[in-house]
């Protein structure tokens, strides 16, 4: 038997950095979305009771580094599962771009998890128990369109976005969260507005205008100031076309939303000259709402 379960990518709207906490974190708002661009993990009962791992890309770690072995790990221990467990993790997203692919793997793990072994757990159970795995499993357990709060992994489901397309490009280097939101200056961030409150208004009033003047994001400047070519691959992106470009999470992968089928082409186009990893996919809408894994295969 074999569960496969997909794993997709998120894009931050908005993030507002509020303040820097006592437990190391920052205190964020942040409106993400899920995106057509997904992992998918296989997931095969095995006789033991080990967690085994393998992948399609040669850069994730394939040990206890794993976010989706630290989640099988988490429930065998917490759930008292003396069952084991292989995974073949089928990666498509760019790793340590600000799109949450180890995140998302990771709750794609216990969402699959729940089904094979029975566990019964609740979205907000699943979610609750990711979250120790990293601050964005939350969000991915729910998936869609939602407002984060805390260090991200209190959830409160939105409607979806209008439908749009959204152009990914990723400069071929890699972001460490840590560093980024080490280096951020909460009195710098106080200069720029929080963006998160008038995102859901715009969101709720379903007003595609809006939701563009409403992108933010407060660790922008500091990836941008690391990695210079950030900043250029967003004004290439405004330069064919985009109304507005914002970099996702702590970056480097920036996005622009399209409306129109004919301009995502030139968009894309363009930027596939300068950036080998460029993506045009679809905003998820609601049906990522889910709990149980996509198919099962006997
Ligand atoms: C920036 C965001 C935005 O969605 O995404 P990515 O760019 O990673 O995709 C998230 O806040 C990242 O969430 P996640 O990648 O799960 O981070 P975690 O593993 O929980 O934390 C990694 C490190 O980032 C810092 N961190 C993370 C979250 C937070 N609210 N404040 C922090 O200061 C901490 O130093 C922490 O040790
Ligand atoms: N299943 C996984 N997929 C991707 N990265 C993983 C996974 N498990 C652990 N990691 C590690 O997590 C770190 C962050 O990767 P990722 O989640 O892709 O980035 P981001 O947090 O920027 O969205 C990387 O250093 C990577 O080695």
């Amino acid at each position: 038997m074999r569960i496969s379960v997909k794993a997709p990518a998120k894009i931050n709207l908005t993030l507002d950095v509020l303040g820097k906490r006592d437990d190391g974190y920052h205190e964020v708002e942040m409106v993400m979305t899920t995106i057509d661009l997904a992992d998918r993990i296989d997931i095969y009962p095995r006789e033991d009771d080990k967690i085994t791992l393998d992948s399609s890309a040669c850069f994730v770690p394939l040990g206890e580094k794993n976010h989706v072995y630290q989640m099988a790990q988490l429930i065998k221990r917490r759930l008292g599962i003396h069952k084991g467990v292989h995974f073949f993790i089928h990666k498509n997203i760019p790793v340590a771009a600000g799109l949450a692919g180890g995140s998302s793997d990771a709750a794609a793990t216990i969402r699959g998890l729940n089904g094979l072994w029975d566990l019964g757990l609740s979205t907000e159970e699943m979610a609750e128990l990711g979250s120790e795995i990293g601050s964005d499993v939350a969000f991915c357990v729910y998936g869609g369109t939602a407002l984060a709060k805390g260090r991200g992994e209190k959830i409160q489901p939105l409607p979806s976005l209008p439908p749009s397309w959204v152009i990914l490009a990723k400069p071929p280097i890699g972001v460490s969260t840590a560093e980024v939101y080490g280096k951020v200056d909460m009195a710098k961030v106080k200069e720029y507005p929080p963006m998160s409150c008038q995102m859901v208004e715009a969101i709720l009033e379903h007003d595609y205008r809006k939701i563009h003047q409403s992108l933010g994001n407060h660790l922008e400047t500091v990836t941008l100031s690391l990695h210079p070519e950030v900043r250029r691959l967003k004004e290439q992106m405004l330069r064919f076309g985009a109304d507005a470009a914002l970099m996702s999470g702590s970056g480097p992968t920036v996005f622009c939303l399209v409306d129109k089928e004919s301009r995502v082409h030139r968009i894309y186009n363009g930027l596939k000259g300068f950036c080998k990893d460029v993506f045009a996919v679809r905003v998820l809408g609601d049906k990522y709402h889910v709990g149980l894994p996509k198919t099962v295969q006997k």
